[in-house]
């Protein structure tokens, strides 16, 4: 009998895109035996690699852009059409103009790092005739609350004497004022999802700012200023667009880019998850499989707040389903994604390498753990029908 295998891995950021670690445990899978029948998804989560993924998998195509990038710099980038059933539908990925990745390590400074390019990929969307735009939250290099990209689309951020704000994070301690009259009319027309962690807040003691300004290169001092800024946005944006974004689900997601999302463009703020994993058919993938393969680079206590091997584990332990993890590295507390239903997960390292070295020989060391982690389970199946047909003799 033929045991089904899903593999349903996220990406390894900065290593390797989720194909890619799909077809590497596969192949793993496979060489463990002929009776392992293998379905591959590669997820997405909203960051880096959504747009080329969703277009991949709907037959739809990447829309060059040019658009201002978080420095400030021209950077060329793109969007998705949709196709398929899916036509008309654009995917602007945020990481794709404001990602983590485009800001060298050492100009990592989230206090001036702008959203300003996301608003012109939405526009750019608009202007190719979309007619849903889905805004993918995640790997972002900023926490300006989404305040340059509304400022893209026309909204009015105002200081004390009625000029905009300036750019970045810092640029929100001085918000006095919004005036959404000039926002791009085509927004109210157009519905605008936004995929999001919903674990992701924006202030309080699990804002935004201290959960990732240190990531995103936030010294102590700067993500105390941080808080206080977009405190401040908070209470501006209550009073002028009467909506309360400090523990909205997902205000937090991408620097706080959800809530101007929401509250100042007029977006949907929805679980990344239930948006994304649609276009993947991963409920019915998950009810065709006996056992769950998904990995994440590093799996840690954050992996347990939203991220893929947790989402995994959950909706597999919901269809009674077997969740493996394999992970690249595990991190702190990383034992707690046993708490989400996933039975077992492991680090793909087989040796002391330096993260280069990993990260070269990554696909090598994901099929050869697939591998073993299956002839570990083939072994406890063919023992259990050992054991069966002994009690039943
Ligand atoms: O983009 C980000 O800021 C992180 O991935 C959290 O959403």
């Amino acid at each position: 009998m033929n045991i089904r295998v899903l593999v349903a891995p996220s990406g390894f950021k900065g290593c390797l895109d989720p194909e890619h670690v799909a077809s590497a445990i596969a192949t793993g899978l496979r060489r463990a035996s002929d009776a392992v029948e293998v379905r591959e998804l590669a997820l997405v989560d909203g960051g880096e690699g959504t747009a080329a993924t969703l277009a991949r998998v709907t037959d739809g195509e990447l829309r060059p852009a040019r658009v201002t990038g978080p420095l400030g710099e021209v950077l060329d980038t793109s969007f998705a059409m949709l196709g398929g059933t899916h036509h008309g539908t654009a995917v602007v990925e945020l990481a794709a103009a404001a990602g983590l990745s485009h800001v060298p390590h050492d100009r990592r400074d989230p206090m001036r790092t702008t959203t300003r390019g996301v608003g012109a990929l939405i526009l750019a969307a608009l202007d190719a005739g979309a007619t849903r735009v889905i805004v993918g939250c995640g790997d972002s290099g900023v926490n300006d609350g989404g305040a340059g990209l509304a400022q893209a689309l026309g909204v009015r951020l105002l200081d004390r004497s009625g000029e905009d704000i300036v750019g970045g994070g810092l640029g929100l301690a001085e918000l006095d004022r919004i005036d959404l009259a000039g926002r791009d009319p085509r927004l109210a027309r157009v519905p605008m999802e936004v995929a999001c962690n919903v674990e992701n807040v924006l202030t309080g003691p699990r804002g935004v700012a201290r959960v990732f300004g240190p990531q995103k290169g936030a010294s102590e001092d700067d993500v105390r200023t941080m808080e206080a800024a977009l405190d401040r946005f908070a209470a501006v944006v209550e009073r002028d667009c009467g909506v309360d974004v400090r523990l909205m689900p997902g205000g937090g997601a991408s620097g706080g880019a959800g809530a101007g999302l929401h509250a100042l463009v007029g977006g949907t703020l929805r679980s990344r998850f239930d948006l994304l994993f649609a276009f993947h058919g991963v409920d019915e993938a998950v009810a065709w499989a006996d056992l769950i393969v998904t990995a994440e680079g590093g799996l840690d206590y954050k992996s347990v707040r939203g991220k893929i091997p947790s989402e995994m584990g959950r909706r597999g332990a919901t269809a009674g389903k077997a969740v493996v993890v394999l992970a690249g590295t595990l991190g702190e507390r990383s034992g707690e994604v046993l708490d989400e239903g996933v039975c077992a997960y492991f680090s793909v390292i087989g040796r002391p390498q330096s993260l280069d070295d990993a990260m070269r020989d990554v696909e090598e060391q994901l099929g050869r753990s697939a591998e073993q982690m299956m002839r570990t389970f083939l072994a406890g199946v063919a023992l259990g029908r050992r054991q069966n047909s002994g009690s039943q003799a």
